[in-house]
């Protein structure tokens, strides 16, 4: 499903030299598992949750979903094909403070054609599945853990074929992190998602089918896990 080729990711420093952050020859994945990648602070890993996702441009390579080179589209292409395709969550899950929990799962509609009214319970439903008090006035009267589920709900409104999640346990105790595990899972196993996680959690690591480790912009291992 995924087919990653001689990918290159490259920012400016403060002298405006560009230094390379992601080096990847190439990389292939499968819908159907869950997989997840780990690797140091500052290894590249949300730079590759952002590139897979067409967030990000790429200085060169192909990044083939299905198909699909997204590395080749425009911006605006890029950004419908993310749309139609992709759940993201964040890893400062980007959530609207001021808006109700319902009112953040709901924000992906605003760029669509789909009307807010009819996704309501899906969202509200999606809600409770992970505990969020969907009752609640503002987001920031919310916990942590709360938000962190509630970003999890908004990527996951338009049950979207491939699922990338940044650090998705990072904020909740053991019993809501091994729920969020349990969905990742179920979204993969189950339901033939592609879900990729990048996680430090050993529970995380511990529940993936795979384990994708990054070093320096190069992936260094690529292993089944036990
Ligand atoms: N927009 C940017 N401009 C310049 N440098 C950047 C930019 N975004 C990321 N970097 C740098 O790229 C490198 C990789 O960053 P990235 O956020 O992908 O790492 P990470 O593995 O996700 O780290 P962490 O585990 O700490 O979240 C870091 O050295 C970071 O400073």
């Amino acid at each position: 499903m995924l087919d990653l080729c001689d990918v290159t990711v490259t920012f400016r420093d403060a002298a405006r030299s560009r230094f390379t952050v992601l080096d990847l020859d190439h990389l292939t994945a499968q819908a159907g598992a869950l997989v997840v990648l780990t690797g140091s602070s500052g290894s590249g890993k949300t730079t590759l949750m952002h590139a897979l996702s067409g967030l990000l441009p790429v200085d060169r390579g192909h990044i083939v979903w299905n198909g699909t080179d997204i590395a080749a589209l425009s911006e605006g292409a890029r950004d419908r094909w993310r749309r139609d395709h992709v759940g993201l969550m964040f890893q400062d899950f980007h959530l609207i403070e001021e808006l109700s929990p319902l009112d953040n799962v709901l924000v992906p509609a605003w760029f669509t054609r789909f009307r807010a009214g009819p996704l309501r319970a899906r969202a509200a439903a999606l809600l409770a599945d992970f505990g969020v008090p969907a009752d609640r006035r503002r987001l920031s009267d919310l916990s942590r853990g709360e938000r962190q589920r509630t970003a999890f709900a908004r990527a996951l409104l338009f049950d979207p074929q491939v699922l990338l999640a940044d650090e998705p346990t990072a904020s909740l105790d053991a019993q809501a992190g091994a729920l969020v595990i349990d969905r990742l899972q179920r979204l993969a196993r189950d339901d033939g998602r592609f879900v990729l996680v990048v996680s430090h959690d050993p529970a995380v690591i511990a529940a993936a089918d795979r384990v994708l480790h990054l070093s320096r912009g190069h992936i260094a291992q690529a292993a089944q896990a036990a």
